[in-house]
């Protein structure tokens, strides 16, 4: 151990982070040494001091005590305190005697840390080039924020979300019909946003029943945690904006919508990305908007990035439909006429995508094309591919460009995308069961009193209270609302025949009853009112014993949970759930394929999210609809318009509103007149008709043209099957969860349970010491088919810590280890330099993905050999030994002058590599961006949904990409001193 003087500095071996130290007295057994920056005084053993003596020399920066850079030249020593010479930042020559070193000076780069002696464990060296290498790979991957989400690769899911998420601020409406995956969609979008950094900060805001769904499934598939609001949570922040309180923030729409102060502070807390599920309640009139309207178009007035998600978007009207597009870009969608006109466009145009397969030889064809194709690029195409010479290579290429072009150009779906069954596939039959039943006599009173005698309606609409046609289609309700009449004395559910169909229905076990031979059937059970789903309930308990839980709007969060989730347990689970029309929307219940519609809705669009709970992706089964109604009746005639008028229990066909438009009126007129009834089912089925063939031939072909263009939704997925089969992920994860202390055992079936350590690093996500871990697997089928496990990825919180947590700190950045080669002579020394690209940039640039953090290795003997591309990493990690700590810093000391010189000239060896990675960055860049915008100045000529917003925004981001990747600056990240032995020792 070196003699102690006062004034020397020194620093601690195991606690570099106390700062450099100053001896204040010493004798020969102890030192004692204040630590000024951390203010600790310690005393130690001077024989066994972990402490090292920090010397500087030639090359070295140092920090004086008045905030002064110098660079060292030179030293000078007396009564054993070192001065040092060197110019300060402005080249003045000046001399720092080392009491006057800074206190706070940090020893966390590579250099000053290997120089003070301070070495990690070799393996530690080894796992931070490794990283480095995989995160520069997994960073600029066209996979990225796609891989790690535990989903299943559905083509329309990723093409959407690729073609979104590429967008500066995306702003679009997700419209897929119900059920085909719009929240994962959102997910997807959400997860790369926020992975590759553009998005920081997001709010969600869903229907009050929908908070938890949504909080579990951005959980369990995407592992993003949200912070769920209330007002009783955002009570509970005081005075501070309680938006504040995480990064993404979601909450109710009932609770933000009636609520303009928190709007207000929704407002002022700046988020990139609002995401609003069940967008079609927000209702927009001429007279006025709603207030969910009102506050969405705030709010989307300040954040840039706008995804509104509805499987119905013309539920409230094509009026409400056109805001909410206006919404997403209010410079496009000004004038609904032209809006109108445009769609009656699309037509010819669906007409000309689809002829591009008759060519080259249909000359019909080209005329059709040609009228559409009205620029340049699109002629030059078009000229290929009807150039008889061109080969069949040459007319596919133009075929396909020629389409996207088109769809680019003149389609819809820049904004909108809707994905429907029909193109998508897949997906389970739908079986209708109507089911007559005699009308009990207290209804029948009713329903024959408004046969005979025409007032009666007035009368009855004052004396219930209710609205038209309700009063009308939902017989129990009225019964309800004249409790008074002692007629009426008993519970609706008692004298209501449908209670007793479903009590019988429940415990038949014949082929077609729900207590088969399978077992028992889950039966989903929604009614229109609230009421009637408690009245149900009760029926069903006290006729027959069944305990049905009840799910509707009024019920607090938790007791809706408790419903969904006693009914989704598949062992102990109840065998009924009982829904009102509100309360299930947007609810997953696709383990259950009976579906009973004890009342019917007066809007195609909500019969058809009554269907979407349970036919959505998942289903396993044909789905049986079973509607009971009763013979005569108002409810009975609502039945037929819908199934004879537009077939609306066979499958989703998306021109439900235009037919409630142009029928909700006189239908309810005629829901007591079966001749005025039967001429409205005819209107109707010839109105359906014709809008089908209208819409198939134009919007909805060109929605499904563009919902998802194939080979770009295969180019995504391979991408994604590439990460998920990369070898090096496993083996990196076995690495690194030795190093930080993580246990790893096999459980067979590719499933492994990591656990804490005892010495394991603290802060890993879903570790803590003393509990349990978690099962993980690397299959994406064996986490699909198993929640309880957990899907490792690249992507996966875990790994994303751990590769953050070497890249951003000091962990292996200095190493040294010993190797024993015959072929090389002992005591020799080589340096492994590792320098890593800086490249200082805001994080929406997303610059990663052409420059992510790049490393260059480079590798000298001591006599300056580079001997880079003899020796790989590899081979050299391969060959080389641990040795203690005390020992490297011995071996460190001896050779400081050596090192200082190594480390000097690997600066400029690895310099000169730095010009190549500067162009290869560039090239990529400018590959992709010039493209990109080339594409869209070409769309904003003639597709008025291109934002100029967007094109400018581009431009600039293609400016400030260059500057950053122009200034682009390597640094020493990690660095190992291997030092030869003896091969026989
Ligand atoms: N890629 C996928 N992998 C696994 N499950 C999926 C996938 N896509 C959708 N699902 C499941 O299918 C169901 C329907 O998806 P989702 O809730 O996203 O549909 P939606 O279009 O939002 O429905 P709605 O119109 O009713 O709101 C959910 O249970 C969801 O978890």
């Amino acid at each position: 151990m070196s003699d102690f003087s006062p004034g020397q500095r020194w620093i601690s071996d195991g606690e570099a982070e106390l700062g450099l130290g100053t001896v204040l007295n010493c004798d020969t057994r102890s030192v004692t040494i204040l630590f000024s920056a951390s203010q600790e005084t310690r005393t130690y053993n001077t024989r066994q001091a972990p402490l090292t003596r920090v010397q500087f020399g030639s090359g070295d920066r140092i920090l004086s005590a008045d905030g002064c850079q110098m660079l060292v030249d030179d030293s000078k020593e007396h009564d054993g305190l070192i001065t040092y010479i060197g110019q300060d930042d402005s080249g003045e020559v000046r001399e720092l005697p080392e009491a006057k070193l800074a206190d706070t000076m940090q020893f966390d780069q590579a250099r000053d840390r290997l120089l003070t002696g301070q070495v990690d464990r070799n393996d530690w060296f080894d796992l931070r080039f490794r990283t480095l290498h995989h995160h520069q790979r997994i960073e600029q991957h066209s996979a990225l924020g796609f891989s790690g989400p535990r989903i299943d690769l559905i083509p329309h899911q990723l093409y959407i979300a690729d073609e979104v998420a590429r967008r500066h601020a995306p702003r679009v409406l997700l419209a897929d019909e119900v059920g085909l995956g719009k929240t994962i969609e959102a997910g997807l979008i959400l997860h790369r946003l926020l992975l590759v950094g553009r998005v920081e900060r997001a709010l969600i805001l869903v229907p009050d029943s929908l908070t938890h769904q949504w909080l579990v499934e951005l959980l369990r598939r995407f592992s993003l945690s949200v912070t769920l609001l209330d007002e009783s949570q955002s009570q509970a922040h005081g005075s501070d904006n309680p938006f504040g309180s995480g990064q993404l923030i979601l909450g109710s729409q009932d609770w933000l919508f009636a609520n303009p102060a928190r709007q207000e502070q929704a407002l002022a807390s700046r988020f990139d990305l609002l995401i609003v599920d069940e967008a079609h309640h927000l209702d927009w009139h001429e007279e006025g908007s709603g207030a969910g309207y009102q506050c969405v178009e705030s709010l989307s007035a300040e954040i840039d990035g706008l995804l509104l998600l509805t499987a119905t978007p013309e539920q409230m009207g094509l009026k409400s439909h056109f805001a909410r597009l206006r919404l997403l870009d209010p410079e496009r969608y000004h004038d609904l006429e032209r809006f109108k006109q445009e769609e009656r466009h699309y037509v010819e145009v669906a007409g000309a995508i689809d002829a591009l397969d008759a060519l080259p030889g249909d000359t019909q064809a080209r005329t059709k094309v040609d009228a559409v194709a009205d620029d340049r690029d699109s002629q030059a195409l078009l000229e290929t591919l009807t150039n008889l010479e061109a080969s069949a290579e040459q007319h596919d290429a133009a075929r396909v460009q020629l389409r996207d072009a088109l769809l680019d150009r003149h389609g819809t779906g820049r904004v909108m995308f809707r994905n429907s069954r029909r193109h998508v596939g897949g997906f389970p039959e739908r079986r209708y069961h109507p089911v007559p039943l005699a009308l009990p006599s207290a209804y029948r009173r009713v329903v024959r009193r408004l046969a005979r005698d025409e007032d009666y309606l007035d009368e009855l609409l004052i004396e219930t209270g209710m609205d038209h046609p309700d009063v009308l289609i939902y017989p129990d309700a009225m019964y309800r609302e004249l409790s008074n009449d002692p007629l009426n004395a008993e519970d609706w559910w008692h004298i209501d025949p449908r209670i007793n169909w479903l009590l019988e229905k429940l415990s038949d076990d014949s082929e077609s009853g729900f207590a088969n031979k399978k077992g028992l059937e889950k039966v989903l059970v929604i009614a229109h009112h609230r009421e009637t789903a408690e009245g149900i309930a009760e029926g069903l308990r006290v006729l027959g014993g069944y305990h049905a839980p009840v799910f509707h709007e009024d019920l607090s969060l938790i007791e809706r949970d408790r419903a969904a989730a006693a009914f989704a347990d598949e062992e102990d689970g109840c065998q009924v759930l009982v829904c009102s029309e509100i309360g299930s929307e947007g609810r997953n219940f696709q383990f259950c394929r009976h579906l009973v519609m004890f009342d019917l809705p007066q809007h195609p669009d909500q019969l058809e999210q009554r269907i979407g709970r349970l036919d959505r992706i998942g289903q396993q089964h044909a789905i049986e609809i079973h509607v009971p109604t009763f013979e005569g009746s108002p409810g009975e005639r609502l039945l037929r318009w819908y199934h004879d008028g537009m077939d609306a229990f066979s499958a989703p066909h998306g021109v439900g509103s235009d037919l409630f438009d142009a029928f909700g009126d006189a239908l309810a007129d005629a829901l007591l007149d079966d001749e005025m009834l039967t001429e409205i089912v005819e209107e109707t089925r010839e109105m359906f008709s014709a809008k089908l063939a209208e819409r198939d031939a134009g919007r909805n072909r060109l929605l499904e043209l563009n919902a998802c263009r194939p080979a770009r939704a295969k180019a995504v997925i391979d991408a994604v099957s590439e990460l998920d089969d990369d070898k090096a992920l496993p083996r990196f994860v076995e690495r690194a969860l030795d190093i930080f202390g993580v246990d790893s055992q096999d459980l067979g079936g590719d499933v492994m349970l990591l656990s804490p350590s005892q010495q394991m690093l603290d802060g890993l996500p879903g570790l803590a010491k003393g509990e349990e871990g978690f099962s993980a697997t690397y299959r994406r089928d064996v986490a699909l088919a198993r929640d309880d496990i957990q899907r490792l990825s690249w992507e996966h919180p875990l790994l994303r810590e751990m590769m953050g947590r070497v890249i951003d700190g000091t962990m292996g950045n200095s190493a040294l280890a010993l190797l024993r080669h015959p072929a090389i002579p002992s005591g020799r020394l080589m340096a492994e330099l590792v320098f890593r690209t800086h490249c200082p940039a805001p994080k929406r640039l997303h610059l990663n993905r052409f420059l992510p953090p790049t490393a260059v290795r480079v590798l000298l003997d001591e006599s300056g050999a580079n001997l880079t591309d003899k020796i790989s990493f590899t081979g050299l990690s391969k060959n080389v030994q641990k040795v203690n700590k005390s020992m490297a810093r011995d071996l460190i000391k001896s050779r400081h002058e050596q090192l200082r010189a190594l480390l000097t000239q690997g600066e400029g060896e690895a310099e000169r590599e730095l010009p190549s990675i500067i162009e290869a960055a560039e090239t990529r860049m400018r590959a992709q961006l010039d493209n990109e915008l080339a594409r869209l100045t070409a769309l904003a000529e003639h597709n008025p949904a291109v934002r100029d917003t967007e094109v400018q925004a581009l431009k600039a981001e293609r400016a400030a990409l260059s500057d950053a990747i122009e200034n682009t600056r390597l640094r020493l990240d990690a660095v190992r001193v291997v030092i030869t032995v003896d091969a026989e020792r």
